[in-house]
């Protein structure tokens, strides 16, 4: 089952998996105390059970799943194979995989990081990978161009969920502010799209959390003009809700992906409450879209 044709580019993909299933994105992030907590070893046995159990349960029935690499990665290469099974098997059913997995680097390195997560002939490509652009958002740009190329998509942290992102992302520039700069540089690469009438494939990163920041920095008008989806973290465990997120986006409220992981992920083991707990999400963000 796939949500759209794999020709459409990553914002007519997502906006097509939003339109089917609301907007809500559930994370699959295994951590020692959630491992634990569903009485499996810490071992890379509990994770693998951990995360094909959240496969099988997210799997169809959200737009859009988030895998945190960093809880893969500690398993090293087993751990690496793990993730790209998820990212197989949630692609087969269905559900775009937006992978977490914040590279930012030189160019050269960048063109690599593209080529393993996003290019035609990568070992397992996500739709989705997020991006830091704190070498420079132009740094980014093998990345962004293949992103476009292959029909898949990036998330650049523009104003992150914790509270030490707004010491970097809310300082001055010349034009205004870092975040400003960012969102400036996406709406441009997202021209095309708008053009189309598409979402762009260049979206953001901005928490849930981040309460008036918006409005702080100048950015609302200049986010309802990007054309660009937001995926929102800080949503549940940090302490975001659906009226937080109406109020900090506000009109751009029908671009947001909101992402939860610890607040469904602690449903499990068992995977009947795991689908409960995602049916209740999907039904808490429902009104967004
Ligand atoms: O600004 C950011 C960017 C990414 N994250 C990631 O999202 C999840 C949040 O997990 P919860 O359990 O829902 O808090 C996690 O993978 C983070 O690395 C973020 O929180 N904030």
């Amino acid at each position: 089952m796939t949500t759209t044709s794999p020709e459409a580019g990553f914002g007519a993909r997502l906006k097509a998996a939003h339109e089917r299933f609301g907007p809500a994105c559930v994370g699959i992030d295994p951590h020692r105390g959630l491992v634990e907590g569903w009485g499996l070893p810490y071992s890379y046995e509990g994770v693998e059970r951990f995360a094909l159990t959240c496969v099988e349960a997210f799997g169809g029935r959200v737009a859009s799943v988030k895998p945190q690499s960093a809880f893969f990665e500690v398993f090293g290469s087993r751990g690496v194979a793990l993730l790209e099974r998820v990212t197989k098997e949630l692609r087969e059913a269905g559900t775009l995989v937006v992978l977490d997995v914040k590279r930012g680097d030189i160019g050269t390195t960048m063109t690599a990081y593209g080529e393993a997560f996003l290019g035609k002939d990568a070992p397992e490509p996500a739709d989705a990978i997020t991006l830091s652009p704190y070498l420079g958002y132009e740094s980014l740009r093998p990345a962004l161009d293949l992103a476009r190329d292959t029909g898949r998509g990036v998330f650049v942290l523009a104003l992150t969920s914790n509270p030490e992102g707004a010491g970097v992302q809310h300082a001055s520039t010349p034009r205004g502010s870092v975040a400003g700069d960012i969102v400036a540089a996406a709406t441009r690469d997202n021209a095309e799209a708008a053009g189309r009438g598409e979402w762009g494939h260049v979206g953001f990163v901005m928490g849930a959390t981040i309460g008036s920041a918006l409005d702080d920095l100048g950015l609302r008008d200049a986010l309802a003009a990007s054309n660009a989806p937001v995926l929102a973290p800080g949503f549940g465990a940090q302490g975001g809700t659906v009226e937080t997120i109406k109020e900090v986006f506000g009109a751009s409220v029908e671009r947001v992906i909101p992402t939860t992981s610890r607040d469904v992920l602690k449903a499990g083991p068992d995977g009947s409450s795991l689908i409960e707990a995602v049916e209740r999400t999907r039904e808490s963000v429902a009104r967004l879209a």
